[in-house]
């Protein structure tokens, strides 16, 4: 299993220069939210914009040279370790201006600050993001999309028209209820899987974060599909089923979309070319799907949209093309987001053997019968479960940041930020603050229960509760009109195989 937790930058539309960005962990942490205000300094007394810290530019070539090899300070430094470098340097707020064919961008690492821009953004977030899949859109096969605008990259009315359409099915709990059968049925094929593909040294092999984008894939095809694809079948799907070709697909996309958005060279012509070879594999394949789905939906005229499927829903209140931008959103968005979220927490918990002894009691007593199907209630009896995924998300966020424009001239750290400025949240700044959550490197998934009486029981640590940390330093799936429009399955897909696979190893 992969080492480098916490390094990897979610692709798809994550990670601030790639673009993604987070959700409120509770409905009662957004009320107490609600209830403050965050404009506590008046802007016309602020330091103004230009004083902002930050790396000087040097005349013509600007900062550029800082980010090159040999010579720049932050050569191909990870995200991550990038912000790190720039807060103890600066501060928490930070400018990073004059990199060529960009707009400046303000750095933030401060929750009080992130409150403040999510408080601007109005009913229409902008958040820019894949550049390159706008311009396939756009240029490449608007015969095919017909200024259907994407849910990832579109701003103002055309993202709110989409999001509108995916958000009527994808946020209804009732809807969501239909796919907790299929997802487990994935969960145990893939724990089979597991089993399968384990060494004779019982270690999993090196490909296993391959193997978990798979699962995110088989999974996300339940939603934007209305299909299993076999991408977890024995023996393996030939290269030319749907499954492995869109796994190529989906995988290629993410990788040249960091390529040729966040890190361009010479080679981005030929990548380009790479790139959308791989997105039509994914109009193909989705649009062989909504074709049957459609035929599907001519057989049973009348039914109530309460015993519809996302896609069905999406195309009796639309059309097949919009049904095809949300099923490759799903794609481009649900995949290496889950696989990595669950990639990250299966490293947690295998190198805390005190967490896995409270899980599987937990899991004991609610799951009595190993290969039972994990309802909805059951997930409601397993905190423990909830927390390890939480505790997991909170130091190595897969989403690691998140960008806006801010809608209005706001004060951030003291600094006038005028209206329109693009602004990077560093939520993974704030989510392992000492601030915001003592001793911020232990795991400890006590942190997220509700009393201490509960942390203190079995085997539980008593640990600091998140509930004193500000709401804002930690949310893994965004916030707002913009936030993470699958969370709930992300969390349902995440909770169920856990539950499965740690009930597996008792
Ligand atoms: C653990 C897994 C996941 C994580 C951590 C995650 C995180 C995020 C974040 C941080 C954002 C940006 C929110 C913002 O800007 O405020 C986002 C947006 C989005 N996510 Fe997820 N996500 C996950 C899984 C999924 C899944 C499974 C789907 C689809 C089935 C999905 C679909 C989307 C879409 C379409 C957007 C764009 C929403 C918009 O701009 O309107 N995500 N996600």
């Amino acid at each position: 299993m992969n080492a480098g937790v916490g390094k990897k930058l979610a692709t798809g539309i994550a990670a601030v220069t790639n673009n993604h960005a987070l959700f409120c962990h509770s409905v009662k942490f957004r009320q107490e939210t609600n209830r403050s205000n965050p404009q506590t300094q008046d802007f016309g007394s602020a330091l103004p914009y230009e004083a902002i810290p930050g790396p000087k530019p040097v005349p013509l070539i600007g900062n550029f040279w800082r980010f090159l090899p040999l010579i720049g300070s932050y050569p191909r430094d990870n995200q991550v370790e990038l912000v790190k470098k720039l807060k103890k340097r600066y501060g928490k707020i930070i400018k990073l201006s004059s990199l060529p064919g960009r707009p400046d961008i303000v750095i933030v690492c401060d929750p009080k600050d992130f409150e403040k821009i999510y408080r601007t953004e109005g009913i229409w977030p902008k958040r820019d993001a894949m550049p390159s899949y706008k311009y396939y859109r756009d240029h490449v096969r608007n015969d095919f999309f017909d200024g259907v605008g994407s849910m990832v990259t579109e701003q103002g009315r055309e993202w709110h028209s989409i999001r509108n359409v995916a958000n009527t099915p994808m946020l209804n709990p009732k809807v969501a209820s239909k796919y907790i059968q299929p997802i487990n049925e994935v969960a145990s094929d893939f724990v089979e899987r597991m089993t399968r593909i384990r060494g004779r040294d019982e270690m999993l092999p090196a490909t296993f974060s391959n193997e978990l984008n798979k699962w995110a894939l088989e999974s996300v095809a339940l939603l934007a599909m209305d299909t299993r694809l076999g991408c977890l079948d024995d023996p393996e799907s030939p290269e030319s089923s749907d499954a492995h070709r869109l796994v190529e697909a989906v995988l290629t996309m993410m990788k040249l979309t960091y390529d040729l958005d966040v890190s361009p060279s010479p080679m981005s012509a030929f990548r380009r070319k790479e790139f959308n070879r791989a997105v039509d594999v994914q109009i193909d394949i989705s649009m062989k799907y909504i074709n049957r789905c459609v035929e599907r939906i001519s057989r049973k005229e009348g039914e109530s949209s309460e015993t519809q499927s996302i896609l069905e829903h999406v195309l009796t209140t639309s059309n097949k093309t919009v049904a095809c931008v949300v099923a490759i959103d799903m794609l481009h968005a649900g995949i290496d987001t889950t696989a990595r979220s669950m990639e990250n927490a299966l490293v947690h918990l295998s190198t805390n053997s005190r967490a896995q002894r409270c899980l599987r009691e937990e899991l004991k007593l609610v799951l009595p019968e190993v290969d039972s199907p994990v309802s909805q209630e059951d997930v409601l009896k397993l905190p423990y479960l909830k927390a390890c995924i939480k505790e997991s998300m909170r130091i190595t966020p897969t989403a690691i940041g998140s960008l806006r424009e801010v809608g209005k001239d706001v004060v951030l750290s003291g600094y006038q930020i005028p209206k329109g400025t693009v602004v990077a949240m560093y939520h993974v700044e704030a989510s392992n603050s000492p601030e915001e959550f003592p001793e911020p490197q232990k795991y400890l998934p006590e942190r997220w229960l509700r009393d201490s009486e509960e942390a203190g029981r079995g085997d539980r640590a008593y640990a600091p509760s998140a509930r004193n940390a500000n709401p804002f330093s930690f949310l893994p799936f965004g916030f707002g009109p913009r936030a993470c429009i699958g969370q709930r399955f992300a969390n349902l897909e995440m909770e169920i195989l856990l539950a499965k696979k740690m009930e597996g190893d008792v």
